[in-house]
């Protein structure tokens, strides 16, 4: 299936907090987020499905997709579109198999050697990063940089999507380094205003 990465939102509950989760991924999605990703690393699976079915009920009707990231039961039994997957977690043939063919599937991608030994035709898309280093994610591997990005997303046969550092001023690079979109968590989730802080992504700066 077809996605549109423009401008995707991985969430953080934490940083969240303060305006919560659904009300930060509602207003994110008024200011042009086309796509959600569901990540909690601290939930339980029945907090997880619990946000999970909110999130889906409050975007029926928008046209965004949310995936969830890790947790294939979770996908499983949320009614969610999809999972995020990264190349420790569940297996693409796995999560294929038992999601279904209609369902939204994404790997995490940081080297070339990753790209070329990923299950393509059980795909939907690729997240490549991260580009820059970033707190929000404790464990993330080597920054690729712009270049390093345009050498994944030329060698992508799939639609990409890049991640890791991302902050609005970054959005015409990305685009130039061939990605289809930018995933972002910081930028957006814990901002003051996050339909204006998503809205500036769509505005590049020259
Ligand atoms: C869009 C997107 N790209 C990459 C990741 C990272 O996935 P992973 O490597 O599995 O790391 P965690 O997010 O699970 O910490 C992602 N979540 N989303
Ligand atoms: C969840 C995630 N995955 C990454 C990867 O490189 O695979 S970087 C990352 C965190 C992105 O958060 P922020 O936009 O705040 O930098
Ligand atoms: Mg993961």
């Amino acid at each position: 299936m077809r996605v549109d990465l423009s401008l995707y939102l991985v969430t953080d509950a934490e940083l969240c907090r303060d305006a919560g989760l659904e009300r930060t991924v509602m207003d994110a999605v008024e200011g042009g987020v086309s796509f959600v990703q569901l990540r909690d690393k601290h939930a339980s699976d029945a907090e997880m499905i619990d946000q999970a079915r909110r999130l889906k009920a409050a975007l029926a009707g928008s046209g965004v997709p949310l995936v969830i990231n890790d947790r294939l039961n979770v996908a499983l039994q949320s009614g969610a579109d999809g999972l995020h997957v990264g190349q420790s977690d569940t297996a693409v043939q796995e999560a294929r198999a038992a999601l279904g063919p209609e369902a939204l599937i994404g790997l995490s991608i940081n080297t070339l050697e990753q790209l070329h030994s990923a299950p393509i035709s059980l795909l939907d898309y690729l997240g490549l990063g991260p580009v820059f280093a970033t707190q929000s994610k404790h464990d993330h591997a080597a920054p690729l940089g712009f270049e390093g990005l345009a050498q994944l997303a030329a060698a992508s046969p799939l639609p990409s999507v890049a991640i890791g550092g991302l902050k609005a001023e970054h959005a015409e690079r990305v685009f130039q380094a061939g990605a289809d979109g930018l995933a972002v968590i910081s930028a957006i989730c814990g901002q003051p205003d996050p339909c204006a802080a998503a809205r500036a992504f769509l505005r590049p700066s020259r």
